[in-house]
């Protein structure tokens, strides 16, 4: 049982306290002349002022320091974070990566970002990037934010222990944690941990549209859980490492950036158990496209394509009738980045391994490997599990994804010898009549 406690729902305008100082929100406006128990406010915007009212998004937080007392900002080297996607030549093949390293030595979560893949720019509020973590080592004293866009934080292994402005939560492995653009938080770790960051530059994640599944279904708004306030009034040496235009800079402040006492609003952080996913799916034939399985949706400008979609591939039933029923070949114009949380991946028995991941870019042919189609066109269909024991999921992008030079060569994690899991796919075709 978790220690901490929740504010549940999606979207929803929260408000919370620190039960150490009641009243600490000031009450029917945002602005006293003078907070209680002589605090400072600070709006914490996720839109911009005039956004409409459904996409409006901010907080309000009530801190013992405004976040503006801080040294001036300096590099911050030795990172593996890159927005330069010009920085190879691209490769248009089906690529796979084998599980990535737990760290050879102590690196914190900060230290441990690496950028796999991306594309767009955050200058330009339009993009993405795809990034590893793997780390052993809390964050001392340093906090993290980025300017640049959300993290939607997918752990593979460990478990985060996560502090924030607006209070405190852990994720682990089938749990994801979604930071917002700008909110500062630490990641204290008692194991090595190791896992995928989905970053979107300049909007937000939101649940997909039901249409005719109706009002309840897939991710239930009511399971997403945010923090409650939980300030600590600490004076040190403290980090602050940002992530701004694609590079990393860090700042030193002389107290604790966890110093919010009340907040209220509806732009926080917030996590979900992806077990709780309600799964739709087929029941007479046919395979039905992953869409049905979207968690979570970072619409682009153009109606219904997603900057990123998150989708999962849960535990479920399988009960279709005269279907190929794994996933179908398939050339797509959308980019599909896969990662693999445990268990095996039922287009990919064998290969793909949990922590490693695959990139099929747009227009790459890819569907299940021989062994996989060999055993699918001839099994005996009747209602059985797919899936069980297992968590893949995918990052669906509209935009083409470049690979950097750590994804392509420093990682030294990708497989040779993908292709040849279709090496075997025989012709079957039995001719004209
Ligand atoms: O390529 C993949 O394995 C992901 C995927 C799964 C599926 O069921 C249908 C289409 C698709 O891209
Ligand atoms: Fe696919």
């Amino acid at each position: 049982m978790s220690e901490y406690k929740y504010l549940n729902g999606f979207g929803s305008e929260f408000s919370s306290e620190d039960p150490r100082c009641p009243g600490a929100l000031p009450q029917g406006q945002n602005n006293p002349q003078k907070c209680p128990y002589g605090l400072y406010a600070e709006q914490l915007s996720g839109s911009a002022f005039t956004a409409p009212r459904t996409e409006n998004t901010r907080s309000w937080l009530y801190r013992i320091r405004p976040s503006v007392g801080h040294k001036p900002f300096k590099s911050f080297n030795g990172t593996y974070v890159s927005h330069d996607w010009i920085e190879r030549n691209p490769d248009p093949n089906p690529l796979r990566w084998n599980a990535f390293d737990f760290p050879h030595e102590a690196r914190d979560f900060a230290e441990s970002i690496h950028t796999i893949c991306g594309a767009g720019d955050p200058k330009l509020k339009n993009g993405l990037a795809i990034h590893i973590y793997s780390c052993c080592a809390s964050m001392k004293n340093r906090a993290f934010s980025n300017a640049d866009g959300d993290f939607l934080i997918v752990p593979q292994a460990g478990t985060l222990h996560i502090i924030t402005e607006f209070g405190k939560f852990d994720v682990k492995p089938n749990e994801i944690a979604v930071i917002q653009q700008g909110m500062r938080f630490s990641i204290e770790v008692l194991e090595p941990c190791r896992g995928y960051i989905l970053e979107v530059f300049g909007r937000h994640f939101n649940l997909p549209d039901l249409g005719p599944i109706g009002a309840n279904g897939l991710a239930n708004p009511r399971d997403f859980l945010t923090p409650v306030a939980c300030y600590e009034d600490l004076e040190g040496r403290y980090e602050i490492v940002t992530k701004y235009q694609g590079k990393m800079f860090y700042c030193e402040q002389d107290h604790s950036p966890f110093d919010v006492v009340a907040w209220h609003g509806n732009y926080v952080p917030y996590k979900y158990d992806l077990s709780k996913f309600m799964v739709i799916n087929s029941v007479s034939f046919d395979h039905c496209d992953p869409s049905i399985f979207t968690v979570l949706t970072c619409q682009s400008d153009r109606k219904g394509t997603a900057i990123a979609d998150f989708v999962i591939f849960p535990p479920r039933w399988s009960v279709q009738e005269h279907t190929f029923r794994p996933p179908y070949y398939h050339r797509n114009c959308m980019s599909e980045f896969m990662g693999l949380i445990y268990g095996e991946y039922e287009a990919k028995k064998g290969g793909f391994q949990p922590g490693g991941a695959s990139l099929h870019s747009m227009m790459t042919p890819h569907g299940p490997d021989f062994k996989c189609f060999e055993a699918a066109s001839n099994e005996k269909l009747g209602p059985t599990r797919v899936a069980d024991g297992t968590q893949a999921f995918m990052f669906e992008s509209c935009f083409g994804l470049a690979i950097t030079t750590w994804g392509a060569d420093t990682c030294a994690k990708l497989d040779p010898d993908y292709y040849k899991c279709w090496k075997g796919l025989k012709k079957h075709f039995t001719g004209p009549k």
